[in-house]
């Protein structure tokens, strides 16, 4: 064979083998994606050339092949490319794959922080990294080219041969060093594939089978996939998860290249919304898992994939952050998660509220942290809510959908019935509201503990809105800092004036005591309660049937509330009911009526305590025990308490009736 020529690979840097063998350490694997790119790249050239006319020869099923020799401790990469001249040789692998590599280095070896995102930019000599010695043996598409054979052994000088090669085409066979050999291995070599090179455009052929998927979904036009295809994507990306809400399919040219599929995922509390879970690529080949650094915080609960070469990868993480087109891009996802949910909300409302609680999590969470999101989504934001709302009056429009494939769009009517509870938007609620009570609006947070004081709202026609996902805390102080105007009501913080009743009765004076019945009930409890930080109101509850409200009411007062959630935050401890609160003693109701009686009765009785005042007293404490557990839940001392208390009244109760 002739030896074209043996020589001495320029060297700028003192010398750079030593340094890619160690100091990428941690991530030799990519090398295999930095050869498999190559490959595809050349496969890809050729076929620009054969467009152009330059190439007659066939190139219509290219391929990739990876063999492993385990007994020679070799791996090789073969592809159907455009292939090398000697000249070529000379040029793309002497010096410019070189000379990146040492760029690289240089660079990489001087950053700071040395998490550079996928380690793109060593190309080529990443090889070196694993391999003793490797090879190309190479025959060119054009007329007449001779077929070369280089090799270097990790050392700054190579040789460079004739080779009996017959076909177009690069193969590049790396002889393993030996603390290397697991890449002599299959399993780990197609795990590596599945990995990076899943979605390259070339069939990768392992002992005659594809270990590669090849379809990147995210390339193809939206407008030819199918919601299976995009279902179907998800479920091959993240097994046995559940389904997604919703997808955004990004796809633009202008000004920068951006493409990929975003879903939004159900979310789950055990998973680590800082942790982003969006695959990255460039060109089709994975770089990393990490997207931390161009998704804007909130969106990385999202999952999928984001595939731009406009993201420089060769710069460290924290250079990634604040480059300006990753920023732009970073604009540019949250704009078109946006309008992908102003188009659902627009729609296909129903499917919009039924996947609320799950995207309404992202979309406060990105108001709280991005103004121009907020901007676009404000108007969309919803609340589950006490009113009945038709259809009609949720003011659906029409849906516009695609019956058959080539049809036009036809207009459906949108108001299939609506099932379950009804959502409103802030400004559909003020609106609808603003006769009773202009800018003021009813919330309740938890819709079990406080269910009493939404019922009481609801039957005298007073509109409550649910804000009780995990994030509503601060939204709803975000939500007053944005409408001063507004005033937010919790439910059981006060009582509204539409809900009591002018009560004439208990106001009038009782001769025999001098008192009204108000003030007779009021001193009642407080001798009773004997609680001093515990103030007693009364007022009559408006209702048609009294018996329906409840007896009494424990309210804390808004600022109380916030004071005791600083407090608790301050102080990392969960936050304690606090002594300082309102028992709202219903005078309407008949048990409050007959506990007056009760309590009367046994006034006569001269010395100590009478057993009717004792029931009474009884009665009284069970009476605010029970309203207080719309508040709190009781420790185990209270529960003991109450337990037993409740006891003692049942007993006394049966005893009078035998
Ligand atoms: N399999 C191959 N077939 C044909 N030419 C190749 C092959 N592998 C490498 N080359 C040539 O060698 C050059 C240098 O490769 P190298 O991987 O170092 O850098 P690159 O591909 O240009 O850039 P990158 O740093 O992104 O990998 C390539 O540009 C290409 O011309």
């Amino acid at each position: 064979m002739t030896v074209l020529e043996q020589g001495q690979i320029t060297i700028h840097t003192e010398n750079i083998f030593p340094i890619i063998k160690k100091s990428l350490y941690s991530d030799h694997e990519i090398f295999l994606r930095e050869l498999v790119s190559n490959a595809v790249d050349a496969i890809e050239k050729l076929k620009m050339v054969s467009y152009a006319g330059e190439f007659s020869g066939d190139t219509s099923n290219p391929e990739i092949t990876i063999a492993i020799d385990a007994e020679k401790n070799t791996l090789s990469i073969s592809d159907t490319g455009i292939g090398m001249t000697a000249d070529e040789v000379k040029q793309y692998i002497n010096q410019v794959a070189f000379s990146s590599a040492e760029e690289f280095i240089t660079k990489y070896q001087s950053a700071s922080d040395r998490q550079i995102i996928g380690h793109f930019g060593l190309g080529f000599y990443s090889a070196f990294m694993v391999a003793k010695t490797v090879e190309i043996d190479t025959l060119s598409y054009k007329e007449g080219a001779q077929a070369v054979h280089w090799s270097c052994d990790g050392s700054p000088s190579f040789t460079l041969e004739e080779s009996s090669r017959t076909t177009h085409g690069t193969t590049i066979t790396l002889t393993l060093q030996d603390e290397e050999k697991e890449y002599a291995e299959a399993s780990r070599i197609k795990q590596l594939v599945k990995t990076y090179c899943d979605f390259m455009p070339v069939p990768i052929k392992m002992d005659g089978e594809q270990v590669n998927r090849q379809k990147a979904l995210w390339r193809e036009s939206p407008s030819s996939l199918t919601d299976e295809d995009y279902l179907d994507f998800y479920r091959y990306l993240y097994p046995f998860q559940e389904e997604p809400l919703l997808w955004v399919h990004l796809n633009t040219d202008y000004p920068f290249l951006v493409k990929g599929i975003l879903y939004f995922p159900k979310l789950r509390p055990d998973v680590d919304v800082t942790k982003g879970q969006i695959k990255l690529f460039c060109n089709q080949v994975f770089v990393s898992d990490h997207c931390e650094e161009i998704i804007p915080k909130f969106l990385l609960p999202m999952r999928g994939v984001l595939d731009s070469p406009d993201i420089p990868l060769n710069v460290s993480r924290s250079a990634l952050q604040m480059d300006r087109t990753v920023r732009k891009i970073a604009d540019f996802i949250a704009k078109k998660v946006a309008d992908r949910l102003k188009e659902q909300y627009n729609n296909n409302r129903q499917e919009y509220i039924r996947s609320w609680q799950d995207i309404g999590t992202f979309v406060k969470f990105g108001c709280l942290n991005d103004d121009k999101f907020k901007k676009q989504l404000e108007d969309i934001i919803i609340y589950r809510t006490t009113a009945d709302l038709k259809p009609a009056e949720s003011d659906q429009p029409a849906v516009e959908v695609q019956a058959e494939e080539g049809d036009a769009w036809k207009q459906v009517s949108s108001d299939s019935k609506t099932e379950g509870p009804s959502y409103t938007t802030l400004d559909e609620y003020l609106e609808r509201n603003k006769a009773r009570h202009e800018n003021q609006a009813f919330y309740c947070t938890d819709s079990v503990a406080q269910a009493t004081y939404v019922q009481l709202h609801k039957s005298q026609g007073l509109e409550v809105l649910f804000m009780d996902s995990f994030i509503d805390p601060h939204f709803i102080s975000f939500l007053e800092r944005e409408h001063t105007e507004v005033k937010f009501s919790r439910v059981d913080a006060e009582i509204d004036d539409k809900l009591i009743e002018q009560d004439k009765a208990s106001e009038i004076v009782d001769p025999s005591t001098n008192k009204t019945r108000s003030e007779q009930i009021k001193e009642i409890f407080e001798q009773a309660l004997n609680q001093p930080k515990l103030t007693i109101r009364t007022e009559a509850l408006k209702s048609e049937d009294p018996q329906g409200t409840p007896p009494a009411m424990v309210l804390l007062p808004e600022f109380l509330r916030r004071l005791r959630d600083m407090n608790a935050l301050v102080s990392q401890e969960s936050a304690k009911f606090p002594d300082e609160h309102i028992l709202l003693v219903n005078t309407a109701h008949p048990l409050i009526q007959h506990l007056t009686e009760l309590s009367q009765s046994g006034i006569i009785q001269g010395e100590g305590k009478s057993p009717s005042a004792e029931l009474a007293d009884m009665i009284c404490h069970h009476v605010y025990d029970l309203a207080l557990m719309a508040q709190k839940g009781f420790d185990a001392e209270g529960m003991t308490t109450f337990v037993e208390r409740s006891n003692r009244l049942l007993t006394r109760l049966t005893e009078q009736r035998s």
